[in-house]
């Protein structure tokens, strides 16, 4: 590194390739990737069948500066894409990262990013082989990960059938009261806060789901009523969830107690957790899974739909974008 670069304060003071050094230096990659970052493309084998998957992270959109530190918007940025090849049932080989990054971000910002990404990537056994890099007025990330699904078919969000039970695998509601607090203006409780600065994911869970004969698999990044209603549209189904099944978290129904909310809004309503929720056929359901509801067939006049207790969630359903 020149002087330049080691005594820039912000990354306009130590430049675009420099960072590139910085983001890509000492990348461990596995024998899969035979080109890692530094030329016009990465090149790596995929055995299988190959998934590709994207998600972006837009500053003020899906993380504050003031409410996450560096290392958790790059472990958030990585967990969220490997959950959508988790969903599929595969396994994630390569990762490239693009990031628009405003001038005055200190490097120090970046450097802690990394670790971030390099911890996140660790636990998901994904390597960075490249990315892109730009001025912008916002941090924004664009991440994209390359996977496999070993040569099985992918599971699908169209192939859940009446008789099918519903499971699910990892946190509900614990990023969306996270999020509350936080809006809020708190910080507490930590675990709750702690989730929606950085997801985590059931790494292994979707594999295991592939594994057991899941019909159809999702990650719940909007919402579970909203992500098990992909489902629903996609294998043209009806789906049931029974309220009694749930266990609700305590950081969760404290979050709920202090907002005098409903903490089964949170679990039904919230997104950011990327639990992963599938259909089995019954006696599938793998260790470790909650099962959670039934597949039905649909009501002709009413067609694809997702059920609490046999009526219509009032509440929240999950996240959208653009809307006011
Ligand atoms: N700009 C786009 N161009 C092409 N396809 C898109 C575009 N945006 C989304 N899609 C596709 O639409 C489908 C649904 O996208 P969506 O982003 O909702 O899925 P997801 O990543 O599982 O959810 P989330 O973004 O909440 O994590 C995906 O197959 C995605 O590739
Ligand atoms: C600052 C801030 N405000 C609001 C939220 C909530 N939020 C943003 S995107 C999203 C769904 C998943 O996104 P996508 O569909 O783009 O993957 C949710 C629940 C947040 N995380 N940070
Ligand atoms: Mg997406
Ligand atoms: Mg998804
Ligand atoms: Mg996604």
């Amino acid at each position: 590194m020149t002087s330049r670069s080691t005594q820039a304060e912000t990354i306009g003071d130590l430049g675009e390739f420099p960072l590139i050094s910085l983001i890509t230096r000492n990348l461990t990659l596995p024998p899969a990737v035979s080109v890692g970052p530094g030329d016009d493309c990465a090149a790596y084998l995929i055995n299988g069948s190959a998934l590709t998957t994207t998600d972006m992270l837009i500053e003020g959109v899906h993380f504050r500066r003031s409410w996450s530190s560096p290392a958790d918007i790059g472990h958030k940025s990585v967990a969220v894409n490997l959950a959508d090849v988790e969903a599929m049932g595969g396994t994630p080989v390569a990762m490239v990262i693009s990031l628009g990054l405003p001038a005055d971000l200190p490097v120090t910002w970046v450097k802690e990013f990394m670790t971030g990404v390099r911890e996140e990537a660790e636990l998901g056994g994904v390597a960075l082989v490249g990315g892109d890099m730009t001025g912008a007025r916002d941090i924004s990330i664009s991440v994209t990960v390359i996977g496999e699904t070993a040569g099985r078919g992918p599971i699908l969000r169209s192939g859940a059938r009446p008789g099918d039970i519903v499971a699910v695998c990892g946190r509900l509601g614990w990023a969306a009261a996270g999020l509350a607090a936080l809006l809020r203006g708190f910080r507490s409780p930590r675990a709750a806060v702690d989730s929606q600065r950085a997801p985590k994911v059931p790494y292994g869970a979707g594999r295991q789901a592939a594994d057991a004969g899941a019909t159809a698999m999702i990650d719940v990044s909007d919402g579970l009523l909203a992500d098990l209603g992909h489902i629903a549209e996609a294998s043209g189904v009806a789906i049931d969830l029974d309220s009694a099944r749930f266990t609700i978290a305590e950081p969760v129904q404290a979050v709920a107690a202090a907002l005098n909310a409903d903490p089964l809004g949170f679990v039904l309503g919230g997104g950011e957790d990327h639990a992963m929720a599938a259909t089995f056929e019954p006696g599938k359901v793998p260790e470790g899974w909650d099962v959670i509801g039934q597949v039905r067939q649909i009501n002709d006049e009413v067609g694809p739909i997702v059920l609490v207790d046999g009526q219509e969630w009032e509440g929240e359903k999950g996240w959208t974008h653009f809307h006011p």
